[in-house]
């Protein structure tokens, strides 16, 4: 199974604009001399600012369909594009083929939550949902194995993925069907390596914005996932995809709620401490979240009961 580095790539950064997405821009920009950048988002003034807070200059490269060919002069461009649409992802990846920007690399970072109850959520947040945090990566990973069928898959779903709870039904089901997507797609791709990274969390632009709508019962059970910033976080994946993990985590808590879940799923032992993991998933199946589980009903049931006095 091929490496992970940061140089000499043609790195395609999905989600690039802001956040986790920005911060892995930045780093292939000042640790590889040779790597390609382009980063994508719908927001084409926020890719610019991205772009020009990345490099400090103001003459930033904007990939267009009327594109030259790439002349090597810029090491990172941008190109707005909604990745929820199926064509303009096919446009996308026309743009990069005519500029010879074969992608080696393709980092789905686009994604991001609306916490709330389910009856409290709007249609549109609840379809929102499911085109940011799902057909963002479906269409990409679709038009990228098509297209570039050598290149490194990495999706970003999130801790939910393992532990699903009150407050989150507009963002887990979509980052579980991530982890489906990927345990099927390393059947199926047998020639490309493919790794998820399930993150805790982490202090970003889409972070603060979901805690302006987060319920406290939310915040009270993934309050053992303490925020870390940006740059720690883009440092451990690095490092766990660089040591060869697939299957990666952010946090202590990420790599417990990793270990109980390490069943038809997970398809890969790439992952930290795999064996102690899954002997701490048995323990924790077995003991462990059952005590858990009924201290988080009670904690739910408390939390609705007071809700329905206020
Ligand atoms: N922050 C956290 O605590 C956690 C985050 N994660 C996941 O990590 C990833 C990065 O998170 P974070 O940095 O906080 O994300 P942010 O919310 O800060 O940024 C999301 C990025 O996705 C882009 N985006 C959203 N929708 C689309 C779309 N339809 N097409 C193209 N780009 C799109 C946004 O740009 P634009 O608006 O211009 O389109 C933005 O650049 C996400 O997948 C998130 O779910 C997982 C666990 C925890
Ligand atoms: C063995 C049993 C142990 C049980 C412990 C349960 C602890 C749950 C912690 C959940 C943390 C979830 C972070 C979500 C981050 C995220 O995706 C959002 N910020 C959206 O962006």
């Amino acid at each position: 199974m091929p490496g992970y580095s940061l140089e000499n790539q043609v790195v395609l950064i999905a989600g690039g604009s802001q956040g986790l997405g920005k911060e892995f821009a930045r780093r292939y920009y000042k640790e590889s001399e040779k790597s390609t950048i382009i980063v994508v988002s719908r927001s084409r003034q926020k890719l610019h600012q991205a772009v020009r807070d990345i490099t400090g200059t103001e003459n930033t490269v904007e990939l267009t369909t009327d594109a030259k060919p790439h002349d090597g002069r810029s090491r990172i461009m941008y190109m707005a594009c909604d990745l929820s649409v199926y064509d303009e992802v096919e446009k996308l990846y026309n743009v990069l083929l005519a500029g010879t920007l074969v992608p080696t690399q393709v980092l789905m970072c686009a994604g991001g939550s609306h916490p709330g109850l389910f009856k409290d959520l709007t249609g549109a947040q609840l379809e929102l949902g499911v085109r940011v945090n799902y057909l963002t990566c479906l269409n990409l990973a679709h038009v990228a194995v098509r297209r570039s069928p050598l290149c490194h898959l990495v999706f970003f779903s999130s801790e939910t993925a393992f532990f699903p709870f009150i407050g989150y039904t507009q963002y887990a089901p979509l980052k579980q069907s991530i982890k489906s997507l990927v345990a099927i797609l390393r059947q199926e791709c047998q020639y490309q390596r493919i790794s998820c990274v399930y993150p805790g969390n982490f202090k970003s632009e889409g972070y603060e914005l979901e805690n302006e709508t987060k319920p406290t019962i939310t915040q009270a059970i993934e309050g053992s996932s303490h925020p870390i910033s940006c740059e720690k976080c883009c440092t451990r994946i690095i490092r766990s995809l660089s040591a060869g993990y697939d299957d990666v985590i952010t946090d202590f808590i990420g790599w417990v709620l990793m270990s109980t879940d390490m069943g038809l799923n997970k398809q890969s032992t790439r992952s930290f401490a795999w064996f102690a993991q899954w002997l701490l998933g048995i323990l924790a199946n077995l003991v462990i979240i059952p005590i858990y589980m009924l201290i988080c009903a009670f904690q739910i049931r408390q939390w609705h009961q007071n809700r329905s006095k206020n």
